[in-house]
């Protein structure tokens, strides 16, 4: 068996689309232009990329995107002063600290990234880090839903792949991805309602015995361990769903952490990478922009 590609540039672009047309209604109806502003420290390439891509997404969706660079010698105390001052800004509808911030930042010492996470406005936090969000989310009553794992929920919902009553595997457990992810497909309705919700979900990461095994038994997959190439096709069952997170630069080429071109021939479905699960996660960040804007006018 080959699997069915799952085209998320295609899928991100559609959902683009939706959030412009709904930027459109919201201005045509006297509502402020939203603006997401991403807060960068340092120099370091890839986010430089994704940040630039991000802004030229807002611009193509109605969104005014800007970018806030700061140097890496920027202090602690400087960057919270800063986020502080966003949260004030009554035109910031969005606020994105991205990550990694650099290691050497705060005069050499390293940023506190959950303190710098911490000060930004939840209603303002279109990346749904804030521990009042993830709470909101854990308790099934979400008001930003993190971008990645809402990119995912999006991407089987419109390929019409349904999660209730299957088992899900997420291998990794990090904040961003992996928790908020298990999270959401175990919950009665998710964002897209009963269909993807509903899974029996396992959790495995870096200390899970026998992980081959677990992930045998998955009908859906989900890779967000950030190691290239982790899971390879003797991991997948016959036919099972495999949605690859994994953003890893191996020499000039970006791979997965799903060993892709063995695994398409066990999988029913897989998200390639690049064109799978990234371009979703941007398209969610326009969404929640766009939400934050809705809140905000309230
Ligand atoms: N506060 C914060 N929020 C984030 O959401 C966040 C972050 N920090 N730091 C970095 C990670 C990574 N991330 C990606 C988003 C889109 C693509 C994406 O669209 N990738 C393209 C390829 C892009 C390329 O060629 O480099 C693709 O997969 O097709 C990748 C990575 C968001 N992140």
């Amino acid at each position: 068996m080959s699997a069915k590609i799952l085209d998320g540039k295609q899928i991100g672009l559609e959902i683009r689309q939706d959030v412009a047309a709904q930027v459109a209604e919201f201005v045509a109806g006297g509502g402020p232009k939203p603006c997401l502003t991403a807060v960068l420290v340092g120099e370091d390439p890839a986010s430089q990329v994704y940040v630039r891509n991000k802004s030229r997404a807002c611009e193509k969706a109605g969104i005014d995107g800007r970018t806030l660079r700061l140097p890496a010698e920027t202090t602690q105390a400087e960057l919270v002063e800063v986020i502080e001052s966003l949260n004030q800004d009554p035109a910031v509808h969005g606020i994105l600290v991205q990550l990694p911030l650099p290691k050497k930042g705060n005069g050499g010492s390293g940023f506190d990234e959950r303190a710098i996470l911490d000060t930004v406005d939840p209603m303002k936090d279109v990346d749904a880090f804030s521990p009042v969000n993830v709470g909101l989310l854990m308790q099934g009553r979400p008001r930003f839903l993190p971008c990645t794992p809402h990119g995912i929920v999006q991407l089987l919902h419109r390929t019409g792949l349904s999660v209730a009553g299957k088992h899900v595997v997420v291998v990794g457990r990090s904040d961003i991805v992996g928790k908020p992810m298990a999270m959401m497909l175990a919950q009665r309705t998710g964002s897209c309602g009963e269909d993807v919700a509903n899974a029996t979900v396992t959790i495995a990461h870096s200390r899970t015995a026998n992980l081959a095994e677990v992930c045998q038994t998955a009908d859906v997959l989900i890779a967000a361990v950030g190691v290239p190439e982790m899971i390879t096709a003797d991991m997948i069952a016959n036919g099972a769903v495999v949605i690859d997170v994994g953003i890893n630069r191996v020499g000039d080429k970006l791979v997965g952490d799903v060993a892709f071109d063995a695994a398409k021939d066990k999988a029913s479905a897989i998200t390639p990478v690049p064109g799978g699960v990234g371009p979703l996660t941007i398209a969610m960040l326009l969404h929640n922009t766009l939400m934050a804007a809705k809140l905000q006018q309230q």
